[in-house]
């Protein structure tokens, strides 16, 4: 089969050809640069305008006459760009008279990483410009792990380069740049699986601004913003208990970031997968590659029924090409443990190492085990305080990261997910945030089940009067439950509603706020 596949959510005019016989796939593409400043909607849609007749010109002549099928970006993406997209590609399957295929952007960035690895239901860490999440197989559908709370990272990266006075796009430049650099600190915000960009970018700008030089912010952006994207990789592997990863989206050409993640999954005995440079940053051939699957799978698209879609999630895509397949997967409760930030081994007493990480820059890596383990130890004392059941320590050592508790409950929650294991959990953060504590990252593995329910690993916990922050602890949790229930509704809403008893309910309402905003935006 030929696919002709059609790409033009921001910045990227492109066309491609995939064959599946050969699995050769040829990209024509015109980027659209922007004069001065980011991407402007309208530059790009007359970008898009003028370009994609001649890449989609190319591509045909490539193809010569056998097309089966007309692949094109269906969103997300910049609406006036997707509209231009979308008419070329019905225009040209109704003139060859092929069928038309509506792909979501998103999701092709991590299936040409599968296609390309040849891995079986890998993890994704999708580092684009507009867009940073994890995505993850389960129950037929793509979850989205984790993500990040504000912007995209590639676009995180461009608005502190603008900042500074440098042309778009900005990742190549930081980059360059970072060589010559030195590290300072910066703030690092991950919450579970999720994370958030906005005080680094902050504290990045003020830096430049108070004198700090430029090689050092760019150097230190990178080891903070990469440290972040390894970390809530590494959370998914190890949440899921899956061992492989792939990389896409733009921010993905950086070989800095290729690198740590290519370390941290080597350092868990995971494998790893970057495509070459051109499938990572937007392209048609991706979009050429998901299209000939879908194809396959008779998942085509009437052009009556073809409208693009701005917004489109990639969880609110029905994976047709994956049907019948699932993933079972589960970690055993015995010996020795690897989460995804320490090896627990496990006899009568629990011992809890947070190793280094060779991917984190030494100084970040001491930082964050030393504040962490401290942080850790005084919170299971406040939580059991306020009859939340968790641990009792025996030891701590916060210069060698280790502690040493009791061992508690017969199995992690996600092995045994039952509506009143949620529901107790529910109750459990109720009471913590009735305190003023975060836990952080309160996910189906941090929570023990037996003749009770216990709470564990509050590494990521503070103490906090925001109502955000409680909400972000529920939206940590839900997202768990996405990744490793098979049918995770009605067990949310046993959670919700047991939080909702037991505590505010105006955290439930913020909940419904921070979901808004992860999702997706052009800017
Ligand atoms: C929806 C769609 O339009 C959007 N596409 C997109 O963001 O283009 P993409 O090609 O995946 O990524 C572009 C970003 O990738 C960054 N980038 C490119 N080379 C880089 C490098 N060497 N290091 C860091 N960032 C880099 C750029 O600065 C820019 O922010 C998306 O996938 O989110
Ligand atoms: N006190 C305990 N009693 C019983 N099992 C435990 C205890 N502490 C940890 N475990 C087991 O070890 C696993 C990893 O522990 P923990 O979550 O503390 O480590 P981690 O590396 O911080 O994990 P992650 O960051 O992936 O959540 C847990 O999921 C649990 O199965
Ligand atoms: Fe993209």
């Amino acid at each position: 089969m030929r696919v002709l596949g059609i790409e033009g959510t921001a910045w990227a005019a492109s066309a491609a050809v995939y064959d599946t016989e050969t699995d050769e796939t040829t990209i024509f593409t015109d980027a659209y640069q922007p004069e001065s400043g980011g991407i402007h909607p309208r530059e790009a849609a007359e970008h898009m305008r003028s370009a994609i007749p001649a890449v989609v010109w190319r591509a045909r002549d490539h193809a010569g006459d056998d097309v089966d099928a007309v692949a094109f970006s269906r969103g997300p993406g910049l609406g006036p760009c997707l509209r231009i997209v979308g008419t070329a590609a019905r225009a040209v399957a109704g003139g060859l008279g092929v069928p038309l295929v509506g792909v979501n952007h998103m999701l092709a960035h991590l299936e040409i990483g599968r296609h390309r690895s040849g891995f079986d239901s890998p993890v994704c860490l999708n580092a684009s410009g507009a867009n940073a999440h994890l995505l993850g197989f389960h129950g037929g559908r793509y979850r989205v792990l984790g993500e990040t709370m504000d912007t995209g990272v590639g676009n995180a990266i461009d608005k502190f380069t603008r900042h500074v006075g440098w042309s778009h796009p900005g990742g190549p430049k930081v980059e360059a740049r970072a060589k010559d650099g030195e590290y300072v600190d910066l703030p690092y915000v991950v919450k579970g699986m999720d994370f958030s960009f906005s005080g680094i970018m902050s504290a990045a700008k003020e830096a430049v601004d108070d004198g700090e030089r430029v090689e050092d912010v760019c150097f230190s952006l990178q080891e903070h913003v990469f440290a972040m994207l390894c970390e809530v990789s590494e959370r998914a592997l190890s949440l899921t208990g899956n061992d492989e990863l792939v990389l896409g989206g733009g921010v993905g050409q950086n070989a800095r970031l290729r690198a740590m993640l290519g370390e941290m999954c080597a350092q868990r005995g995971a494998r790893f997968h970057a495509p070459e440079p051109r499938f990572l940053r937007d392209n048609a051939g991706m979009i050429a590659v998901l299209g000939a699957k879908m194809a396959d799978a008779g998942d085509t698209v009437a052009i009556e029924d073809s409208r693009v879609r701005p917004d489109f999630r990639p969880d609110d895509v029905p994976v047709t090409w994956r049907a019948g397949e699932d993933v079972a997967r589960g970690g055993d409760d015995a010996g020795t443990q690897r989460g995804a930030e320490a090896t627990v081994s496990l006899d009568d007493r629990v011992a809890k190492a947070r190793e280094p990480k060779g991917y984190r820059h030494p100084a970040l890596d001491a930082r964050l085990r030393r504040e962490r383990t401290r942080g850790e130890a005084r919170l299971l004392r406040d939580a059991r305080r306020l009859g939340v059941p968790t641990p009792v320590l025996s030891d701590v050592d916060p210069r060698e990261a280790t502690l040493t508790m009791e061992r508690v409950g017969d199995c992690d929650l996600r092995e045994r997910l039952t509506e009143e294991g949620v529901r107790s959990v529910g109750r459990h953060l109720a009471t913590l945030h009735g305190a003023g504590i975060v836990h952080g990252d309160p996910t189906t593995r941090n929570v023990r089940v037996g003749r009770r329910t216990w709470l564990i690993d509050f590494g990521l916990g503070y103490h906090s009067r925001h109502v955000e922050d409680y909400a972000m602890d529920l939206h940590v949790f839900e997202g768990s439950l996405g990744g490793t229930a098979d049918d995770p509704v009605p067990l949310i809403a046993a959670f919700e509603d047991a939080y909702a008893d037991a505590g505010d309910p105006a955290v439930v309402e913020q909940l419904r706020e921070v979901e808004r905003r992860g999702r997706y935006r052009s800017e």
